[in-house]
């Protein structure tokens, strides 16, 4: 069997744990409190899909959402990771997009029921190439961007995040254990919208790697 290469980590198999409300102006858009603990939900890997197969709209929502988010791959498993060897567990990183059916969420949200239909459907986790570590010196201070047909709607910095990766990655791994291959998407900044079928996609991080996506209806 040939040997599993860190940079195709999304036929891994792994698990993509995401942070929630990790920018206050995201937070406040959708009227939610700032955080005072991360706020984690999952996503399985049936969820990622990569440039040149579309987005599709689950058939039970009329309101999906993108999301652009920093995805952390994680290059050493371990438990209980002090914040002080956050760093050595990364492999490198991922531009993502955390797709989501908005209108399932707030339906789940007034009910008190989780968010799995909302956010870990087929195809909710776009991701880019992956990019080394060493391309991405500070991860607390990068520029996440996303546009909609040519549009820009999402423009924010990973510096505004609430909680740093090295802080995610220590308390993540205090309760789920993290693996080689596990992909953390870190939340969104403020100017999540609706996407249409037929919309194109495109997003970047700095002048790092971008990525485009078309949004479609499946056939089935
Ligand atoms: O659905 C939400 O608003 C929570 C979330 O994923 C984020 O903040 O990135
Ligand atoms: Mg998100």
């Amino acid at each position: 069997m040939a040997a599993r290469n860190i940079s195709r980590f999304w036929e891994w198999g792994r698990k993509i744990i995401c942070v929630g409300r990790n920018y206050a102006d995201h937070a406040k858009e959708l009227k939610n409190a700032i955080p005072t603990e991360p706020v984690l939900f999952l996503k399985p890997p049936s969820a990622y899909v990569r440039e040149g197969s579309p987005i599709l709209v689950p058939l039970y929502s009329s309101n999906l959402h993108h999301e652009v988010e920093l995805g952390v791959v994680i290059g050493k498993g371990g438990t209980a990771i002090p914040q002080s060897a956050a760093m050595e567990h990364v492999a490198g990183y991922a531009l993502c997009l955390d797709m989501t059916a908005r209108d399932i969420q707030d339906e789940c949200k007034s009910k008190g029921l989780p968010w799995t239909l909302a956010k870990a459907f087929n195809t909710s986790c776009p991701v880019s190439d992956f990019i080394p570590k060493e391309r991405i010196p500070d991860p607390g201070n990068v520029k996440l961007w996303l546009k909609v047909n040519d549009q820009l709607r999402q423009s924010g910095c990973t510096s505004q995040m609430i909680f740093s990766v090295p802080y995610l990655i220590s308390y993540i791994s205090d309760f789920i254990s993290l693996e080689e291959g596990d992909l953390i998407l870190t939340g969104t900044p403020k100017g999540v919208s609706a996407v249409q079928e037929h919309d194109e996609l495109q997003a970047g991080i700095d002048d790092i790697v971008s990525m485009n996506f078309k949004v479609e209806r499946p056939d089935h």
